[in-house]
């Protein structure tokens, strides 16, 4: 696991886009799964407004690591914001895009886009691989929509599940465990003061770590990184940065 910490949300963005450029580069497939919050929001901005140009959009092949269960023209659809922010102003072929579609039933949605995984994408270990899987983190500690209240999930033997968000109770399609952690590499996008005490619990592995479903992200490949803000990272103690 590597930890980088960048002094503000737009470092963040800016260093997440030339990684990416350099772990896309000079692949002819480049699978990514993407992230709902407001931290992909201003890499997605960034990554449209400065870097386009040095992205081969025919090569990236996007996906979702959760959608939340609503229509893909609805305000809360990560679709609708990846979308606004970062589809709309690239030049990427539209057969590239495998979105989850959260108008569906939610069962049988996950059980399509669990198949979609097994046609679209490569295999290592039997299962499908993704080259980069994007996760942000909760308050809570939740990531993709696997929240603690439902830890069960991320152990589920199916690629995609129906997770319940706690408070609202908006149901959301996710992929769990072991997809995450089949994946090439994964990044954390976690920004702001308010995932401080998540953030250096899980990275110091204080008592009672696992509860949060952010802390059983380890992909097999060891290549996990946390891309952090200095108010995220600033109750860090470990020497991991
Ligand atoms: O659709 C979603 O809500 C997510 O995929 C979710 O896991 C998100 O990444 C975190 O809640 C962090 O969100 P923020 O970046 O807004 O804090």
């Amino acid at each position: 696991m590597e930890v980088k910490v960048y002094q503000n949300k737009v470092k963040v963005a800016e260093e997440f886009s030339k990684f990416l450029i350099k772990k896309s580069s000079n692949k002819k497939a480049f699978h990514i799964a993407l992230s709902g919050g407001s931290t992909p929001k201003i890499v997605f901005d960034v990554l449209a407004k400065e870097f386009s140009n040095d992205v081969n959009w025919s090569a990236i092949h996007l996906y979702w690591g959760d959608e939340r269960c609503v229509a893909p023209d609805n305000e809360e659809s990560n679709y609708r914001m990846t979308v606004e922010h970062l589809i709309s102003k690239v030049d990427i072929p539209e057969e590239n895009i495998h979105r989850i579609k959260g108008e569906n039933d939610p069962k049988l949605e996950a059980k399509r886009y669990g198949e979609l995984l097994e046609s679209e994408l490569p295999k290592e270990l039997g299962l499908p691989q993704f080259d980069m899987i994007i996760l942000g983190m909760g308050d809570d500690g939740h990531t993709a929509s696997i929240f603690p209240h439902e830890l069960k999930l991320w152990k589920s033997p199916d690629n995609c599940e129906v997770a319940i968000h706690p408070e609202s109770g908006q149901r959301r399609v996710s992929l769990t465990g072991r997809i995450i952690n089949n994946a090439k590499t994964v990044a954390f996008l976690v920004t702001g003061a308010s995932k401080a005490e998540k953030v250096r619990i899980i990275i110091d592995r204080e008592e009672g770590y696992l509860k949060y479903p952010a802390s059983h992200v380890s992909p097999k490949t060891k290549d996990l990184i946390w891309f952090l803000d200095a108010d995220a990272a600033e109750q860090i103690t470990s020497n991991q940065s």
